[in-house]
């Protein structure tokens, strides 16, 4: 049976790694964003053959999680994709390595971090294919989900459901809303098609795979 870490090992492994100088957490956020990506391309080729550039948005929240966001956005904008994000806070609050992250997608020329308030289901419906990215808390998160958070998923799930042939749902290490080390409610509340975790899954992954949630666990180098 593969290891699973609770949140607190999964930061004790992040810490011990960053303390004996193997990697930085802005290195591990980058790689936990190119896993992502990765993940999402193997997954779904359609997405990645795509002749039509498909779409992305991106909702990031407060912490590091939202710092995952920040590069699965500037990494699919690379790649040609029209992305959105939209941050559920302010840049200036931000944790370093995520306001780091924030930053170099806000270098990419025409990119913006629309606020939270500005998430519109309309903005998305010219677009036939693309991926609403749950980056919102990760190992971070303890209940309960706040309103605009909830707001946010509410209106993810619009996106999705207008186009169910060609919009996915994609949750980064945890969906929002979920602990980390607590076993999920069944029934899920409104689905997602696919977590991708990093280094090992943490309590919440089997039940949601038990569920019939596909998981990815990301190699981030630790
Ligand atoms: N350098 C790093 O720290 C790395 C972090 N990683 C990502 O960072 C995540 C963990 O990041 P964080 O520890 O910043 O936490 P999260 O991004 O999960 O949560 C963000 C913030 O929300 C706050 N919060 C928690 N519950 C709340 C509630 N009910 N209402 C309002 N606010 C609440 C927390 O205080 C936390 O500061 C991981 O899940 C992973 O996605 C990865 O990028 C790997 C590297
Ligand atoms: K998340």
């Amino acid at each position: 049976m593969a290891e699973i870490l609770t949140s607190a090992q999964m930061r004790a492994v992040e810490r011990a790694a960053i303390e004996a100088g193997r990697v930085s957490g802005l290195a591990l956020m980058e790689r936990a964003g190119a896993g992502v990506v990765a993940a999402i391309l193997e997954t779904w080729p359609a997405l990645a053959a795509a002749a039509v550039p498909p779409c992305a948005v991106v909702l990031c929240g407060p912490g590091n999680n939202g710092g995952d966001g920040f590069v699965v956005a500037r990494r699919l904008a690379a790649r040609g994709w029209r992305v959105a994000t939209y941050l559920l806070g302010t840049p200036e609050r931000l944790p370093p390595d995520a306001r780091a992250a924030a930053e170099a997608w806000l270098a990419t020329p025409g990119a913006r971090a629309l606020p939270a308030t500005a998430l519109a289901a309309a903005d998305a419906q010219d677009c036939r294919a693309g991926v609403v990215i749950d980056a919102l808390y990760g190992i971070g998160f303890h209940p309960p989900l706040p309103a605009a958070a909830a707001q946010m998923l509410a209106t993810a799930q619009e996106i999705a459901r207008a186009h169910p042939a060609g919009w996915k749902r994609v949750a980064i290490d945890i969906p929002s809303g979920l602990a980390a080390d607590a076993p999920p409610p069944a029934p899920l509340p409104p689905g997602c098609d696919l977590v991708v975790t990093f280094h090992r899954e943490k309590p919440v992954h089997a039940a949601l795979r038990a569920q019939g949630v596909p998981v990815v666990v990301a190699d981030i180098g630790l």
